[in-house]
């Protein structure tokens, strides 16, 4: 198992995630690169909950040879995605690799940076669309967003995901750059929430940009500046 426990957060240390995530910071990656990463790292990392959060069961199996003892993965059909927009789009469709049936919701949500960080390091955010399914104490909930900066963006989301769910089994925050201020805030404000990244970084600068990040992740995967 890959997946490291820390004080903040649990960090996937995966060799391909942290390849992966190299590639993405550098900013020579262009655009096609860079969504491709997104959507790889989304799956090692799915491929990472599942190994080391959901549980397997021996099932019978027949081959076409003889009877055997197979092993499966259980509650693969009880899984929630929650895809912040707009940058978690191909994170999310990584995701999906892993997690094939999971029921989706999305939730555009969008930093006003022209407003700025206020006194306390948080952002206002703007909430445009919300569609979620139905989410039940059987399910595992996965909320994606590449970047955790502020903690701002998530702390919106998970208020609207928690007050929509009639509960759930687990609850992860997935992102896969985090600042150490940020997992501080969402994880004051979601203590259930177990908050998943493949890399703390260092610091926000005073635009609120993780130092040293990749930049702005939705800028970068959908060419707009
Ligand atoms: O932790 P925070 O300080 O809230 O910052 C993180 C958010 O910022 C970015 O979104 P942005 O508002 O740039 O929108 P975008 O995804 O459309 O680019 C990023 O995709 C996160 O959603
Ligand atoms: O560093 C950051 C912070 C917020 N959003 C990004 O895309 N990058
Ligand atoms: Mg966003």
């Amino acid at each position: 198992m890959t997946i490291e426990d820390r004080d903040d957060a649990y960090l996937i240390t995966h060799a391909l995630a942290k390849d992966t995530l190299s590639r993405l910071r550098d900013v020579e990656t262009e655009q096609v690169a860079f969504r491709k990463g997104l959507v790889k790292l989304g799956r090692i990392c799915g491929y990472e909950i599942i190994d080391g959060a959901m549980d397997t069961e021996y099932v019978p199996v027949t081959t076409p040879l003889a009877e055997t003892t197979g092993e499966r993965v259980k509650g693969l059909d009880d899984v929630v995605i929650i895809n912040v927009l707009r940058a978690a789009t191909p994170f999310v469709e990584g995701l999906l690799k892993a997690f094939p049936r999971a029921k989706q919701g999305v939730i555009s949500a969008g930093r006003d940076e022209d407003a700025g960080m206020n006194d306390a390091g948080e952002f206002p955010i703007t909430i445009d669309y919300v569609k979620l399914p139905e989410i039940t104490e059987d399910d595992t909930v996965i909320v994606a967003d590449p970047m955790l900066a502020t903690g701002s963006t998530m702390c919106a989301v998970l208020d609207h995901v928690l007050s929509e769910a009639d509960g759930y089994e687990n609850l992860f925050v997935l992102s896969a750059v985090s600042a150490p201020d940020g997992l501080v805030r969402v994880g004051d404000a979601a203590p259930e929430a177990d908050l998943l990244t493949v890399s703390i970084d260092d610091h926000l600068d005073d635009d609120g940009f993780i130092v040293p990040g990749l930049g702005d992740a939705g800028d970068r995967a959908f060419r707009t500046t």
